[in-house]
C-alpha cells in the first residue's frame, strides 16, 4: 500500500498494490493494518456505494455534523471520477476553505482518504460510474448537510452544468456556512 500526504494536512491518497495475472488482478481494497502502521485507526461501520448514469454528475459537496461526523474512504470502482474532492471546514484550521482534489479510476486503483470534518464531492467523467466508500459513523439524516459546489474555488474541469441533485442545486455557499466543526490544532 502506498500512501501519498496531500496538501491538506489529513487527507491521503492511497494506492493498494494489485497483483496482477492472466485471469486480471487481486488486490487489498481495504487493510486496517496499513494505516494502524501510520498511526492512524480507523473503524468503518458502513459501506456505501452509489452508481451515476450520466458524464458530468455532480454529488457534493457534503457532509455528517457531529456527533454523527463520519471519516470516508473512497475509491472508484467503474469509470472515472475526476475529481474526487475533500474540502476543510473546521473553524480555525490554518487551510479552512482549501480543497484537494484526485482522479480516482477502475484504472489507476487509487483511494482518497478523508477525514471527519471535511466536505466531500466528485464530478463524473465516464457514464456509469461507480463510487465505493467505506465510512467511520452511520448514516444520520438529521446530521446530513451541503455546501454549494460552487462556492469553494474548486476547478472541477468540466464544460456545462453538472447534473445535480436537488439538494445540491440549492446548497447553502461556503461564504454564508456556519461550520460544525472546530479544528483542534491536531492532523485531522
Ligand atoms: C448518504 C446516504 C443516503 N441514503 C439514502 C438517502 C436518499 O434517499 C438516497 C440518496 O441520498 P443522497 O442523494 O444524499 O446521495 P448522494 O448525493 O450520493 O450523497 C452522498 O454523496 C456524497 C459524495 C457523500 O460523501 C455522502 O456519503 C453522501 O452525501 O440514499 C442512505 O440510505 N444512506 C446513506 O448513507
Amino acid at each position: 500500500m502506498e500512501i501519498t500526504q496531500t496538501p491538506l494536512p489529513g487527507v491521503l491518497l492511497l494506492e493498494p498494490r494489485r497483483f496482477g495475472d492472466a485471469r486480471g488482478f487481486f488486490s487489498e481494497s481495504w487493510n486496517r493494518k496499513n494505516l494502524e502502521g501510520h498511526g492512524i485507526t480507523l473503524d468503518f461501520v458502513q459501506d456505501n456505494h452509489s452508481m451515476s448514469a450520466q458524464v458530468g454528475t455532480l454529488r457534493g459537496l457534503h457532509f455528517q455534523s457531529p456527533p454523527h461526523a463520519q471519516a470516508k474512504l473512497v475509491r472508484c470502482g467503474r469509470g472515472r471520477l475526476t475529481f474526487d474532492v475533500a474540502v476543510d471546514i473546521r473553524k480555525g484550521s490554518p487551510t479552512y476553505g482549501h480543497w484537494f482534489g484526485a482522479e480516482l479510476s477502475f484504472e489507476n486503483g487509487l483511494q482518497l482518504l478523508i477525514p471527519a470534518g471535511f466536505l466531500h464531492g466528485f464530478i463524473t467523467r465516464e457514464p456509469d460510474t461507480e463510487i465505493i466508500y467505506k465510512c467511520t459513523d452511520y448514516y444520520a439524516p438529521d446530521c446530513d448537510g451541503a455546501v454549494a459546489w460552487d462556492s469553494c474555488g474548486i476547478d472541477w474541469d468540466f464544460e456545462g452544468p453538472p447534473l445535480l441533485s436537488e439538494k445540491d442545486a440549492v446548497a447553502t455557499a461556503l461564504a454564508n456556512f456556519d461550520s460544525p466543526f472546530t479544528w483542534d490544532g491536531e492532523m485531522a
